[in-house]
């Protein structure tokens, strides 16, 4: 859009510093393992008392299961933080493919200026004012994504898909429920937006985790050749501990962990999915 852009990697020769100096808009698009340690770092440099922060991480802590926006905010109090979140397949926006995402913040003004900033002709931004249901979104369909992975995999047709799906998504409503997110967000572009895109995409690496998995390889075999970081992986089990504690029902996210545990094979989960009691389509 014309706006001078920076860009910093750790592989990169430019320091972190210099990169953030009087930066309007810092936006994070680091895997989580790696949000602690930069937002450690990014702590001890001198920044404009207006910086932005803008979290695309689509992940959970496995130390506290905080959300990577959590971890902004705590560390900067004084700064608005916004989650850019929604079905943005990366390698489609590299082709210039349109596509649509939400900026969500509890600092409206925040939310509205990165919107008009990200906005273009390609990519059509929607404010939000629930960041953590935009978050959350972005984070559980990763691990639906893996499920439905495994349900393409075996071959298991549209019938199941779209069960799978519908219920992955009743299952992200449940949680985000208990973790204070409103339930209309789960039904917008970061919530069943994204899940549709990336439960139907091989183009998610999410996806190919399960479909691989489906196709006989193991977790290990799946993630040496995958480009980049499928989320979902390490967003299943800080789920599980999550729920757990939360005493919150996520079966599907439970036959998941088994698989990526090596303690079911794809079709053992589905076999679980498929003879839990029957219920109401209300009930959990
Ligand atoms: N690729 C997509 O289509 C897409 C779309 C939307 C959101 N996301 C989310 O964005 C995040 C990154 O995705 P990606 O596809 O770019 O993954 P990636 O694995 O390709 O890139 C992650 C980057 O994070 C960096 N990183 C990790 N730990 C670091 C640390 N400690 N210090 C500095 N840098 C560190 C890596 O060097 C790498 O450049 C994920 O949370 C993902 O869910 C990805
Ligand atoms: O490749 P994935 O599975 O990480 O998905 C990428 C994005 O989150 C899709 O919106």
């Amino acid at each position: 859009n014309g706006h001078e852009v920076r860009i910093w990697s750790r592989g990169g020769k430019v320091s972190l510093s210099a990169v953030l100096q009087n930066a309007d808009i810092i936006l994070s698009a680091i895997s989580m393992t790696g949000v602690s340690e930069i937002v450690c770092q990014i702590q001890f440099l001198p920044l404009s008392g207006k910086t932005i922060f803008v979290t695309a991480t689509k992940g959970l802590d496995p130390q506290t299961t905080c959300t990577p926006s959590q971890i902004w905010q705590g560390a900067f109090p004084d700064h608005p933080v916004v989650v850019l979140s929604g079905p943005n397949l990366s390698a489609e926006i590299r082709q210039s493919l349109p596509a649509a995402t939400v900026v969500a913040s509890q600092n409206q003004k925040a939310a509205e200026f990165v919107q008009q900033v990200f906005s273009s002709s390609r990519f059509r931004v929607y404010t939000n004012p629930d960041p953590i249901g935009v978050e959350l979104g972005g984070t559980l369909k990763n691990i639906m994504a893996i499920a439905a992975g495994v349900c393409d995999g075996l071959h298991l047709g549209s019938n199941a898909k779209a069960a799978l799906v519908t219920r992955g998504l009743t299952e992200m409503v449940r949680i985000g429920q208990s973790w204070g997110a409103k339930t209309e967000t789960f039904y917008g572009l970061s919530g069943l937006g994204d899940l549709l895109a990336t439960c139907n995409s091989p183009l998610s690496r999410n996806y190919q985790v399960g479909y691989q998995m489906a196709g006989g390889k193991t977790l290990v075999e799946v993630l040496e050749n995958l480009p980049g970081t499928a989320e979902g992986v390490n967003t299943c089990q800080v789920l599980i501990k999550r729920a757990k504690e939360d005493n919150i029902a996520v079966p599907i996210t439970e036959q998941v962990y088994g698989l990526l545990q090596g303690k079911v094979t794809p079709r053992q989960a589905l076999e679980e999915l498929m003879l839990r009691d029957i219920k109401s389509e209300y009930n959990c």
